[in-house]
């Protein structure tokens, strides 16, 4: 799918379909599966002027630095998310929870346990919770970590959807794929039901990152629950999170589920990421990162000012957001 200019207001209208998990769910709204139609209270329409990812978004600051896995800030408040050429708008977001904790190790450990609490919650539940994985560095330890501790909880991961938040647009056995690294250190060790894992598109399977992005974009509308249960994000050194790096067309994408990616300043340069429409769809957004190399994009992602162009990761939010943080990627907050 190419990148459209921005139409106006978020939500879709060509986001049509019938999600298998609809209804399983309270709080999805409307008959679009992904996209449309779920959190319509929190999507306060204003006067314009016009935005673009280029301007300044509101004020949005972090919640408390804090340690250890307390549950998450509710309190919910409203911002000007910068996002839409040519309306204005207001979205209501929750305050962001910030987790700090002492290295990667510990780090990844209560992401991994507060990751499994959730899966066994929602599964008692009796829904079938969908998921999105990301890739990277800290990622890969994350699946490693899950995979370790499987057999001692009563996840059933065979009742888990996967999705990939973004891709890298080379062969399926590349192993620079997400995918591959995630079925490697994760997937292949727990059980999990194929039909339930799905993959973005590899350049072997489909000829453009566009074709790729247009056939995720589709499997997302027919089999997705209309949000994830947790989205995971790294965040590079330039604030880049999913494939949505600064300044690239891919930010102003609209009524788009995902989108290719070229010019990817981080190798390799062709990819497909879902849109901030689409991420935003979520119960939780967690962004996990470690090391004095984040501690910059960190502190430009939760400071009070700052452009989602410059900064991508500004751009998304959850029902609940939360950055799991190590002391030397959380280093430049404020204390
Ligand atoms: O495919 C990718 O490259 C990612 O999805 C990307 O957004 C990643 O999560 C961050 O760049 C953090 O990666 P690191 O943990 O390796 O720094």
């Amino acid at each position: 799918m190419a990148v459209r200019p921005a139409q106006g207001r978020r939500g879709s209208r060509e986001l049509r379909g019938t999600g298998h998990h609809r209804g399983q769910h309270g709080h999805q709204g409307g008959a679009d599966p992904h996209l449309a139609g779920r959190r319509p209270p929190r999507h306060l329409h204003l006067a314009p002027p016009a935005r673009s990812a280029g301007r300044p978004q509101a004020t949005r600051g972090p919640g408390p630095a804090r340690r250890g896995a307390a549950p998450a800030r509710r309190g919910r408040h409203l911002r000007r998310d910068g996002r839409a050429a040519g309306e204005a708008q207001e979205r209501q977001v929750t305050t962001p929870d910030v987790r700090r904790h002492d290295d990667a190790d510990v780090l990844v450990g209560d992401v991994a346990s507060a990751l499994l609490d959730r899966l066994e919650t929602a599964q008692a539940r009796g829904e079938v919770p969908q998921i999105g994985l990301t890739g990277g560095s800290i990622a890969e330890q994350l699946h490693r970590e899950l995979a370790r501790r499987a057999a001692d909880s009563s996840v059933d991961w065979s009742r888990v959807v996967f999705w990939w938040g973004d891709e890298r647009f080379v062969p399926r056995d590349s192993p620079d794929r997400n995918a591959l690294q995630a079925r490697e250190a994760l997937l292949d060790h727990v059980g999990v039901d194929e039909a339930n894992v799905h993959e973005v598109p590899a350049s072997d399977e489909v000829a453009t990152a566009e074709e790729s992005a247009e056939a995720y974009s589709a499997k997302m509308r027919s089999e997705g629950a209309g949000f994830f249960e947790v989205l995971m994000l790294g965040i590079g050194p330039d604030g880049h999170c999913a494939s949505l790096f600064p300044g690239h067309p891919a930010l102003d994408a609209r009524d788009a589920i995902a989108v290719a990616v070229h010019d990817s300043p981080k190798p390799p340069p062709d990819r497909v990421t879902l849109t901030f429409e689409a991420m935003d769809r979520c119960r939780a957004v967690w962004f996990i990162a470690s090391g004095d190399g984040k501690a910059d994009a960190v502190a430009r992602a939760l400071a009070p000012e700052g452009t989602i162009a410059e900064t991508p990761a500004r751009g998304v939010s959850g029902d609940e957001t939360v950055w799991w943080l190590d002391d030397a990627a959380a280093s430049r907050l404020p204390s």
